[in-house]
């Protein structure tokens, strides 16, 4: 059977792999061409026997899961020498163009093994396995795809030259987010359990306690103030003080009702774990609707966690990879409920840092996992920021338990009826 992904040969010579090096996201881009040319200077310090796999099959679930459990499969397969890095291939400025894999360069002494490998997975109908070989005047690359037969043939005819190419502006992951990372409407998210049910059963569950009612346009009696921020910043503390100070009902998203299947999904790749936690917001957005009729509504996250952290995870690298300020991936649902207000509490790293150690949650000393999570912390707060709808006031979460009540009560007060 023809593989669907021949199809793309014809959009090969547009394409851009981008090579993401390092946990801080620094990207190795290059194009494809028919002609021969010199090589990105970064090429050059790549070894000899490199090798990308793309993972490009029909179905959307069973793409993310596949691609979700590949790095695992190829460490455990491949002999230990082989270094993986993930590699995106996509349609500069072409919205869900973009495909994903690893990009190898196999230094073992082995090389036998890593290409039977890689042949049997290249038999695989979702993915399409490459080879990368320096041509012999030392300075050329040159790309062949593998034609898939079991013995690992080189379709020669397939054969593209590498070519540097300018970085995108944005992280390539941005073309897709849409639908796949963040949904802006129940209807998308409930899509993905839909089609998620044969092989997660618990999806049904989820999707029977969605309701169907468009409670967006609906204005609660009372305010509903949402509190945001990242671990450990206070938001169990302040809560719960709200609750008792306005005599307020407590609510969260997740909901409740959502707890025993959560482990379930965040197990599962972003495509299928976020569209579980959009449609918790909606469940949450009905409690909401039902509770501010009677009293006022404090939430323990809502849209602004599941959106930034979406966004946050899916890039990678400094703040700039983010999407720009103002791009429609900060818009706010429209079918989803607004709340009154939005608080964000923000802490200085270090205490932080020193409140999980309090907790018993101590983070690895590893330095380069540190400056991962710096990085993906400062991601997450400048989503935070980016996400457009309602007020959004940040808090300093620094100051003692009381204070910090004593300041969001005032807010509260300034913005919502009470
Ligand atoms: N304003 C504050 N000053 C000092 N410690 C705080 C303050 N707010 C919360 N804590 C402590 O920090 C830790 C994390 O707070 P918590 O409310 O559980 O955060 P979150 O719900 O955001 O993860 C807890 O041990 C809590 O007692
Ligand atoms: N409304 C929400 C709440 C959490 N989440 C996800 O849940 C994670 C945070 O969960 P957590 O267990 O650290 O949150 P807390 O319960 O500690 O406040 C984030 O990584 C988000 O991806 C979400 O997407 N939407």
């Amino acid at each position: 059977m023809a593989k669907r992904s021949m199809s793309l040969l014809g959009q090969w010579s547009s394409r851009v792999f981008s090579i993401d090096l390092d946990k801080r996201g620094a990207l190795l881009n290059f194009a494809l061409t028919e002609k021969p040319q010199q090589a990105p200077e970064t090429f050059r310090n790549i070894q000899e026997r490199c090798y990308s796999v793309l993972v490009c099959g029909d179905d959307r679930i069973q793409s993310a899961r596949f691609y979700w459990g590949l790095e695992d499969l190829l460490r455990n397969e491949l002999p230990a020498e082989c270094e993986l890095l993930p590699v995106s291939s996509y349609l500069p400025h072409v919205k869900d163009s973009l495909i994903r894999g690893y990009f190898l360069k196999d230094a073992s002494e082995c090389p036998s093994l890593t290409r039977r490998v890689l042949g049997a997975l290249g038999l695989s109908e979702q993915v399409q396995v490459c080879s990368y070989l320096r041509g012999p005047d030392g300075g050329r690359w040159s790309q062949q795809l593998w034609s898939g037969s079991e013995n690992q043939n080189m379709d020669v005819s397939k054969t593209c030259y590498v070519v540097p190419s300018e970085e995108a502006n944005y992280h390539p992951s941005v073309l897709n987010m849409e639908n796949s990372d963040v949904f802006y409407c129940r209807a998308e998210a409930c899509k993905v359990l839909q089609e998620s049910c044969d092989i997660i059963p618990e999806s049904r569950a989820v999707l029977e306690l969605v309701g169907k009612t468009d409670a967006s346009r609906h204005s609660p009696d009372f305010p509903v103030v949402v509190i945001e921020g990242l671990d450990a910043t206070g938001k169990t503390t302040l809560t719960e003080s709200l609750r008792e100070a306005l005599g307020a009902r407590l609510l969260r998203s997740p909901p409740q009702c959502l707890s025993p299947w959560r482990a379930v999904f965040d197990r599962e790749p972003p495509l299928i774990r976020r569209a579980f936690y959009a449609l918790g917001n909606y469940i949450t957005a009905e409690q909401m609707g039902m509770e501010a009729s009677q009293a006022p509504v404090i939430v323990d996250r809502y849209w602004h966690s599941t959106a930034s952290y979406a966004i946050a995870t899916a890039v990678s690298g400094p703040v700039s990879s983010l999407p720009p300020e103002g791009s429609p991936l900060y818009r706010w649902p429209p079918d989803l409920l607004q709340p009154s207000l939005v608080v964000q509490l923000t802490l200085d790293p270090q205490e932080r840092k020193r409140r999980l150690e309090a907790r018993g949650q101590g983070q690895t000393d590893e330095e380069q996992e540190l400056d991962h999570n710096l990085l993906f912390r400062l991601r997450v707060e400048e989503a935070y920021r980016r996400v457009r709808g309602p007020a959004c006031v940040v808090v300093d979460a620094g100051p003692s338990a009381d204070k910090v009540l004593q300041q969001v009560l005032l807010l509260i007060k300034e913005h919502c009826r009470l």
